[in-house]
């Protein structure tokens, strides 16, 4: 250090000194965290290196987060908030529980939700740019995980999902042990993750979980939301030393931003600069160790033997309305005692450093635009996928092999109450509504997959967002996965129901009717995804499928003839697009061509055909061939597969906090800024 740097930090000790004590504050004082900053940031790294090293720098000026809401107009979230964080270092957010700590984790990493509006600059490396796939990872508050794997194997899966495949299988296998030993999971590698009606992990093992996913890449940048909750003080402390260690790890500079609700004082030491936030506003920012000098500073002093965040969480939190003890002047309310540090803050030199320090790292530009990683190739996702789909579908008992018990046994009850169904003129009615039972109600119960599927639909959101793959692939390993379970339900019940039933003999007759329910099965499962991929919730979407294909049922053409159709809605478009139609139509035409049926008594013809039954019974259109239903169906396959490809692409985040800004209408800044109570930093300023 230079004589000059160590007469200011001495300086510095004294000040700080003096405020420990109690003695009285001088003027000089007052510029206390300015210079304790001004020192961190000049003797910040001195191995910096002059060329840039690739690293990510995130710097962000006066962000504001609307959301806008009918009944209460537009509610700011974040408040004009500035900052930075430098590679090598950990920023901590802090705040009560509502501040807005998630909003501006998510503000940072390009995520926040489609209801919001942002305004202000954030940058990257002092460019407006994404974060490109590799650079970044985002740990999210809520653990969302498979619960039927093992924590070895879903850190594995991962890293074959997002690492590049020239990295060897065994680097991949031995980060992931790495990760998961670098989070104290050793033990529990083997166990099953567990969920919801099996217990596997604890919940702050899973919260450890939840980290291995991604830092098992090695990110340059990551978002961690709430990392330590659930855990014991001990294991706090070693997952946050852990995961600040990896700011300078392998010769790289990370770059790691957490938001953390009550660090203990050993988990503060390890921040090296803090966010404290209060209803979206900076109540300090700077280095993590001079907190508790600006609230001394500011007549908030931490009583001895407290811990910091314990003190200045509670001196911020206004929800429970209790008023604190400020020296001879009495009590106040905590939102007067907000006011007063956000406007110190604002005026402190502090601030300015921090403010010069952002125009300082924009205008150097810091480095070149972050450059992504490469990840494993779209074909290497997609076996990647189906293997894990295929490990959970087949551990999971309630996704097909609860269904196939079910299966069987109704078809048991189909195969006996139409059993030897034989050749009379009654049997073509039982025919009919045998073949209408199977395309609609064996079918219908497909269904049955969906709260499984929502599942899996949670933690592919998780991971499309995190980047890890996108929905192409999931989509193709999700049909890849099922097409092994749901042929095994086509075709076990279907061969019981069918011969027990005795409809029409040969193999030709019999795959046909295998096909028609298999592709009827896969089109129900296809059409819940698309319907998951719009209703958010499992309970909403069970019920708006099962609604859906009530409807196509009823505008099928069997339970209301297709020429007695209503001609609107449920001829055109109903009849048209209900699968049930084709399904009907084909296996109809499956069953009856080639038979023949005796006619009733008094009947000029002796028997009657099953070409003649077909329309005679049912208006069944003849021109086209049964194999011309199943051409249909397969279609609308690939139809719904597709619209839930669409959907889910079209409800992408935009990442407008990095690509550029989303501006406010001026009708929502005007009303931002005349409403008093929502913005009282505002009005002082
Ligand atoms: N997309 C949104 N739509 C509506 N309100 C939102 C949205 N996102 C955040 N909010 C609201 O903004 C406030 C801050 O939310 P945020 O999740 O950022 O808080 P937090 O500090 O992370 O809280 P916690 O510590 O409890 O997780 C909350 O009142 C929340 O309801």
């Amino acid at each position: 250090m230079h004589s000059t740097e160590i007469s200011h930090s001495m300086e510095i000790e004294a000040a700080s000194a003096r405020i420990k004590t109690g003695m009285d504050t001088t003027s000089a004082d007052r510029d206390y965290h300015c210079r304790v900053h001004e020192v961190e940031l000049q003797t910040h790294d001195p191995d910096e290196p002059k060329e840039p090293r690739n690293d990510v720098t995130l710097t962000w000026e006066d962000v504001w987060v609307m959301v806008s809401n009918k009944s209460k107009g537009v509610k700011p979230i974040l408040q004009g908030v500035t900052g930075y964080a430098r590679p090598g270092e950990l920023l901590a957010i802090m705040g009560p529980s509502g501040c807005g700590k998630s909003t501006l984790l998510d503000a940072l990493a390009g995520r926040l939700s489609s209801n919001t509006r942002q305004t202000g600059d954030i940058l990257v490396n002092g460019h407006k740019q994404a974060l490109a796939y590799g650079t970044s990872a985002y740990v999210m508050q809520d653990d969302v995980l498979i619960a039927t794997l093992t924590v070895r194997e879903a850190v594995y899966y991962t890293a074959q999902l997002q690492l590049p495949d020239y990295i060897p299988i065994s680097e991949k296998r031995e980060r992931a042990e790495t990760a998961i030993k670098e989070m104290g999971l050793q033990d529990a590698m083997d166990t099953r993750i567990g969920g919801w009606g099996t217990k596997g992990l604890s919940g702050g093992q899973k919260r450890r979980v939840s980290i291995c996913l991604e830092i098992v890449t090695r990110p340059k940048l990551l978002f961690l939301d709430e990392p330590t909750s659930g855990l014991d003080s001990a294991a706090s402390y070693y997952v946050m030393s852990r995961i600040a260690s990896l700011g300078q790890r392998d010769g790289i500079r990370r770059l790691i931003i957490a938001s953390i609700h009550q660090p203990s004082s050993e988990v503060f030491q390890l921040f090296h600069n803090l966010c404290l936030l209060s209803s979206g506003r900076t109540v300090y920012f700077g280095p993590a160790s001079a907190a508790t000098e600006f609230f001394a500073l500011n007549g908030y002093p931490c009583p001895s033997l407290q811990n910091p965040s314990d003190h200045f969480l509670k001196t911020i939190n206004k929800d429970f309305d209790v008023d604190i003890e400020q020296g001879a002047t009495g009590k106040i309310s905590t939102e007067e005692v907000i006011n007063t540090l956000v406007k110190s803050y604002r005026s402190s030199p502090n601030c300015k450093v921090v403010l010069g320090e952002v125009a300082k790292i924009n205008k150097q530009g810091h480095g070149a635009p972050a450059k992504g990683g490469s990840h494993a190739n779209f074909l290497t996702q997609c076996l990647v996928l189906t293997r894990r789909s295929s490990v959970n579908m087949s551990r999971d008992r309630g996704y097909y092999w609860l269904r196939l018990a079910v299966y069987i046994i109704v078809a048991f009850g189909l195969g006996t109450i139409y059993n030897n169904i034989g050749s009379t003129y009654s049997s073509i009615q039982a025919r009919g509504s045998f073949l209408v039972f199977v395309a609609s109600f064996l079918t219908f119960m497909a269904i049955g997959g969906f709260p499984s599927f929502v599942e899996d639909m949670k933690v592919f959101a998780r991971e499309r967002l995190n980047g890890h793959y996108g929905t192409g692939s999931f989509m193709i390993a999700n049909t890849l996965s099922s097409v092994p379970y749901l042929l095994l339900i086509s075709l076990i019940p279907g061969a019981i129901a069918y011969y027990l039933t005795g409809l029409q003999r040969g193999w030709e007759h019999f795959l046909f009717f295998v096909a028609v329910l298999f592709t009827c099965m896969m089109l129900v499962e296809s059409l819940m995804m698309t319907v998951a991929s719009i209703v958010p919730t499992f309970l909403m979407g069970i019920i708006t499928g099962a609604g859906i294909q009530a409807l196509m049922i009823l505008g099928g053409g069997f339970f209301r003839l297709p020429n007695d159709l209503p001609l609107v809605i449920w001829k055109y478009p109903l009849y048209y697009i209900a699968f049930h139609r084709y399904a009907y139509e084909g296996l109809f035409k499956n069953e009856f061509k080639g038979l023949k049926f005796p006619s009733q008594p008094g009947h000029k013809a002796s028997f009657i055909s099953g070409e003649e039954a077909l329309t005679k019974f049912w208006q069944m259109d003849m021109e086209y061939s049964k194999w011309f239903d199943l051409v249909v169906l397969i279609g609308m396959v690939i139809l719904y597969r597709v619209m839930f490809l669409a959907i889910v692409k079209g409800t992408e985040v935009v990442k407008p906090a990095i690509v550029g800004c989303t501006s406010l209408t001026p009708e929502q800044t005007k009303q931002v800024l005349v409403n008093p109570s929502d913005n009282t930093v505002l009005g002082d300023d």
